[in-house]
């Protein structure tokens, strides 16, 4: 049996430089029907950056970008209209507007009547309308808001929100979802809804690419993924081969270089470590660290960024 892969995103050579910073640098990504792709890199790496040269808010100096074989206009709205839909990482929902209200904003480019159409409430309006309710009522049933549709956004816990900006996202009938950092600021009971969520989004036929700074929830949920390091897509992969890749565990962790403040230190507690699971595997016994390092065996050394990084 031949299985046929239809691409559903083809970005080649994406380039985007702001003066004399280049965020981005010659990135080619596909995503494919079907397909989960997850987009990791340390902070600043250009991975909003890229999401915004896909999705029309900039304009690539150098690349181009497709959707299932056509090249994108670098305008938002005709992006949308195309059959690609976003998230941000910083939730943009519609405060004061109920939860429906926000969804059926999603769905307006959808909708093809007129202001007239509105203003006179003629038929034809009057049955887009219901049409959009209908859609809008289903994607809250199968996002789990449709016991909240008349509540204030505002008021709805944080989570909730996530959700809702993705059920916003889906009313444009998107055939390529992007999330930036979905998962951001949610405790481990909300991540896994999300992910069950986003498995089900794939499942009605919706590809995805995911930005996210959460390695567990990106291994799990993900096909493939790519590695952004400094602009460049440093690594691409299954997950497994990501995950186990030294390049992108040093881009991560971060890898002293020799002299670098610090270095010393590190090689120091390097030797202890070893040192110390060579005693524990002559005794059984763990040591008790190499006297005059300063640093007890077990001490984690990282600094409070590269602990954020991991997060
Ligand atoms: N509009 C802009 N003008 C100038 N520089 C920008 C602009 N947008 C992003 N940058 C720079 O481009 C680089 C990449 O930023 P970007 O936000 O894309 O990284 P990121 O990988 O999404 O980071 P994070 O994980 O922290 O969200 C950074 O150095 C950032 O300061």
């Amino acid at each position: 049996m031949t299985t046929t892969t239809t691409t559903v995103l083809d970005a080649s050579g994406v380039t985007m430089r702001f003066g004399g910073l280049t965020a981005v640098r010659d990135v080619d990504l596909t995503v494919n029907a079907g397909e989960i792709v997850g987009l990791i890199g340390p902070n600043g790496a250009g991975k909003t950056t890229f999401f915004n040269c896909l999705t029309g808010l900039y304009i690539p100096t150098e690349g181009k970008v497709s959707y299932k074989g056509t090249v994108l206009p670098p305008k938002p709205h005709l992006v949308t209209q195309a059959g690609i839909a976003r998230t941000f990482q910083n939730i943009r929902l519609f405060a004061n507007m109920t939860v429906l209200e926000n969804v059926l904003v999603g769905r307006h480019t959808r909708t093809k009547e007129g202001l007239w159409s509105a203003l006179l409430r003629l038929p034809g309006f009057t049955r887009a309308e219901n049409a959009s309710r209908e859609r809008a009522m289903e994607l809250l049933e199968f996002i789990g808001l449709a016991g909240k549709a008349d509540h204030l956004a505002r008021n709805l816990p944080y989570g909730d929100q996530r959700k809702l900006e993705i059920a916003r996202a889906l009313a444009s009938d998107p055939g390529l979802l992007l999330l930036d950092e979905p998962t951001a600021g949610m405790n481990p009971q909300e991540t896994r809804v999300t992910e069950e969520l986003i498995f089900a989004i794939r499942d009605q036929g919706i590809a995805v690419l995911v930005i996210e700074h959460d390695m567990r929830f990106i291994f799990n949920l993900c096909d493939r993924v790519a590695c952004l390091v400094q602009g460049e897509k440093l690594v691409e992969g299954t997950a497994s081969e990501v995950q186990s890749d030294e390049r992108v565990i040093a881009a991560y962790l971060g890898t002293p270089f020799e002299g670098a403040p610090g270095a010393e230190e590190a090689a120091e507690v390097e030797a202890a470590e070893a040192a110390t699971a060579a005693t524990t595997a002559k005794t059984g016994t763990p040591g008790t660290g190499t006297p005059g390092t300063g640093t007890p065996t077990g001490t984690d050394t990282r600094t409070e960024e590269e602990e954020e990084d991991n997060r």
